[in-house]
């Protein structure tokens, strides 16, 4: 039995540290030992310009407890997004990629695109200087079941516009159907895809079978697990096109244990000591550095960390809540034991 594992330095393709008050405590969390993150930018107001994304970034630099963390900013797409924003973020060497979030799709996402034929110069925009585009893959119709919100966007918004921009880098964050698995194996190199730890470990009935447990309950949401295995099998399958995104998405205790809940789960408190459980059980745990460290760089045209971390098989105790700034977070797995921990 495998008890110590050392991979090259892990990073994270998509992460919500949010701001303010609570910055000290998310980036504590992911900068333990993670080596970069992407960060969201669906903050109120969201991150639009390399401008605000370089003072966020400054904000994010003053609570990191490692010098060499190092975030990776996103810009947030609007339906008034240009094709000089693009450019002027690809200048400012901060903005790694921007985000595409279907206006009304998740938290934050009010001001998100209506149409994405609205956004034909910024998708060239990108594909010309080499930006990648992620993606909220979900539609908001009333008339969809919210099952299927993923599988109808990727029919009716992805394929046509991989197909228009063919070598437009994207990808399709936190994956959760079998569909999307599909999709993106099927898809040519230029398009890739992250999984949460949360859509590995957990399906539907994990949230509603027994009472409703609302620190699952996160957007795309938990699938059957026929759609579970799908996901299992592509993370530790080794295929290059798929990378580790946590997508931890803190919301204050209140705010998740309410008559209407906020979506998101917390997992940066221990996400790749979670994904090592994940990868142990499907015995692939040879696969945990390729998913964590190899595919997301490659993705991205980034170098590799050059250093490595080490997990032990030691079992720890998870609190029931974690500060977040002047409130609280319930992390995943609170009052239960995580197996893998990373040795300091
Ligand atoms: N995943 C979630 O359920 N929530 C995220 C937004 C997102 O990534 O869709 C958040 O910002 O809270
Ligand atoms: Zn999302
Ligand atoms: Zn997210």
């Amino acid at each position: 039995m495998t008890t110590k594992l050392t991979i090259i330095r892990p990073d994270d393709w998509h992460v919500h540290l949010r701001d303010g008050e609570v910055l000290k405590d998310t980036v504590a969390d992911i900068s333990r030992y993670f080596g970069r993150a992407i960060v969201m930018p669906n903050l109120v107001p969201p991150v639009v310009n390399a401008e605000q994304a370089s003072e966020y970034h400054a904000r994010i630099m003053a609570q990191s407890p490692r010098e060499n963390f190092q975030p990776l900013m996103v810009l947030y797409l609007t339906d008034n997004t240009t094709a000089e924003d693009i450019i002027s973020a690809k200048e400012s060497g901060l903005v790694y990629a921007a985000k595409l979030y279907p206006a009304g799709a998740t938290t934050n996402s009010s001001s998100g695109v209506t149409d994405v034929a609205n956004l034909e110069d910024v998708f060239a925009a990108m594909q010309s200087v080499g930006m990648p585009l992620l993606i909220h893959g979900e539609v908001t119709k009333d008339d969809i079941d919210i099952f299927d919100r993923e599988q109808v966007f990727i029919d009716t918004i992805l394929r046509p516009l991989v197909a228009n921009y063919p070598m437009l880098k994207v990808v399709l964050e936190h994956i959760t159907t079998k569909n999307a698995v599909d999709f993106v194996k099927e898809a040519s190199d230029n398009v890739a895809a992250t999984i949460t730890v949360h859509h590995l470990l957990y399906n539907r009935n994990h949230m509603l079978v027994g009472g409703i447990r609302p620190h699952y309950f996160c957007l795309p949401v938990l699938k059957r697990n026929t759609h579970q295995a799908a996901l299992i099998e592509a993370a530790t399958s080794g295929s290059k096109k798929f990378f580790l995104g946590t997508d931890s998405a803190p919301h204050a205790q209140h705010a998740k244990e309410s008559a209407c809940g906020c979506a998101g789960s917390y997992t940066a408190h221990a996400a790749i000591e979670l994904y090592a459980e994940v990868f142990e059980h499907e015995n692939a745990l040879d696969k945990l550095e390729a998913f964590a460290s190899i595919n997301g760089p490659t993705f991205y045209q980034l170098p590799i960390n050059e250093d490595k971390i080490t997990l032990e098989k030691v079992e720890w105790p998870v609190p029931a809540t974690l500060t977040f700034g002047n409130d609280v977070v319930v992390p995943i797995r609170a009052n239960e034991t995580i197996a893998w921990q990373v040795k300091d």
